[in-house]
């Protein structure tokens, strides 16, 4: 039988069977039983994973070797077979140590590690520690805290519309968190909107094959985008901060919960953008609120308050705008704590045998949109909204 840490590492780390994990691993157990002083050897540890490039088989040995002389001491392991050629390899680098003291072996980790953190990119998404925080995002703040990766939207100025940068940093960041260690993730806005929807001026920026291929690429982008949604394996909980236009509200219907604080609004002018619903919405909008709720909003472009949305189902509970975070952030550090294992697979229950569904109805609505984006009605009111904004 392999060792419990072993095992655990073939569970939770699906590259474990690379040269350095299992120490990586090894050291994510022991943690909590390290002294202060091993901060930076810890710091290191979590600095590898983030290795964006592999630095190859010679220094990955090299890596496991200090490891392991600084964890274990001097290798007094058997020597392996001759055919078992990576464990044989592994017990070279590490017996090549000698009597190297654990100090010095693991001051040689860091300084390693560090040198390889300069010289090889390194994924700047997560910093080491239980407190993460993004850096590398230019639309979106990303933190990761108390088994909660929040997700917060972060174009202030501009409403948090969403342009195509941001589409692709939200499914990133979306594939990042369904991976990472968190219960829970949420998805808000920075400043006084959820966000207003698509960015109109993402209609602007015209490529050589003219508009046709602009649409073809955008319904390319959308279809995978609300994928993302559809797809996310985790509960996945919307925290509406202010007003939601577009997209940003039809997305819902793919969220497990909605809290709200009484400033949002939801708004979905598709017909006045000559355009129609998308984020599955044509086929959730009329589950949640009935046909003729759904149409109020989708074809008709009704705007409902918080209240209206809570009453028509699509969001779980309104709070007053004065304690709104305070108390959303309480109930949702609680939900954190809950065995992450078992709310995915109820989550899984509940929505997997929409899904195939839910693609079918987004693939209709991605090739609908398509041929809108090319139509007069929806042209005109872009141009409407850009030269409002004096942006042509
Ligand atoms: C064909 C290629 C497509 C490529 C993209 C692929 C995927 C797209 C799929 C999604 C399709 C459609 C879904 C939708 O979301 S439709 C809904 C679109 N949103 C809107 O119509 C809202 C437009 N904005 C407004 O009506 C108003 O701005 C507001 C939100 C009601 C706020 O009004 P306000 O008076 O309080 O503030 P305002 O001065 O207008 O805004 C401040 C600045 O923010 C800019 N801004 C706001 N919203 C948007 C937006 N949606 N797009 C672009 N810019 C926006 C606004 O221009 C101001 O900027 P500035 O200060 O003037 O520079």
């Amino acid at each position: 039988m392999a060792p419990l840490a072993w095992r655990l590492a073939q569970r939770w780390c699906p590259s474990s069977l690379q040269v350095i994990s299992f120490p990586v691993l090894q050291l994510h157990l022991n943690r909590t039983a390290m002294r202060a002083s091993q901060k930076d050897f810890e710091n290191a540890m979590n600095q590898v994973k983030l290795l964006k490039k592999d630095p190859g088989n010679e220094v990955k040995l090299k890596l496991y070797a200090l490891y392991k002389q600084a964890t274990e001491g001097p290798c007094n392991m058997p020597k392996p077979g001759v055919f078992d050629l990576i464990n044989k390899a592994k017990w070279g680098a590490w017996n090549a140590l000698g009597s190297l003291p654990k100090e010095t072996a693991r001051q040689n980790y860091v300084d390693l590690v560090s040198s390889l953190s300069s010289s090889l990119e390194s994924s700047s998404q997560v910093e080491p520690g239980t407190d993460r925080k993004s850096t590398g995002y230019e639309t979106l703040m990303v933190t990761s805290e108390d088994g909660i990766t929040k997700i917060m939207l972060n174009r202030p100025t501009k409403k948090n519309a969403l342009n195509v940068e941001m589409y692709h940093e939200i499914m990133h960041a979306l594939k990042a968190a369904s991976k990472d260690d968190s219960a829970i993730t949420v998805l808000t806005g920075n400043g006084d909107y959820y966000s207003s929807g698509n960015d109109l001026t993402n209609f602007t920026d015209i490529p050589p094959g003219g508009v046709e291929e602009k649409a073809k690429n955008g319904a390319i982008l959308l279809r995978e985008f609300v994928g993302c949604f559809i797809d996310f394996p985790k509960p996945l909980i919307a925290v509406v901060n202010g007003p939601a236009v577009g997209i940003s509200v039809t997305l819902l219907g793919l969220f497990d919960a909605v809290y709200a604080s009484d400033r949002a609004t939801f708004h979905t002018p598709f017909s006045h953008l000559g355009q129609s619903p998308e984020g599955c919405s044509s086929y959730t909008f009329p589950k949640i609120m009935s046909p003729a709720k759904a149409t109020e909003m989708l074809v008709f472009g009704k705007k409902l308050t918080a209240g209206e949305a809570c009453a028509q189902g699509l969001v779980t509970e309104v709070f007053p705008d004065s304690t709104f975070q305070k108390e959303v952030w309480t109930r949702l550090k609680a939900f954190a704590k809950l065995p992450p294992n078992a709310m995915r697979i109820s989550k899984e229950i509940i929505r997997n045998r929409e899904k195939e569904k839910l693609h079918a109805v987004n693939a209709e609505e991605c090739s609908v949109l398509q041929g809108r984006w090319l139509s007069d009605e929806c042209m005109n009111a872009v141009v409407s909204f850009l030269s409002r904004k004096s942006k042509l």
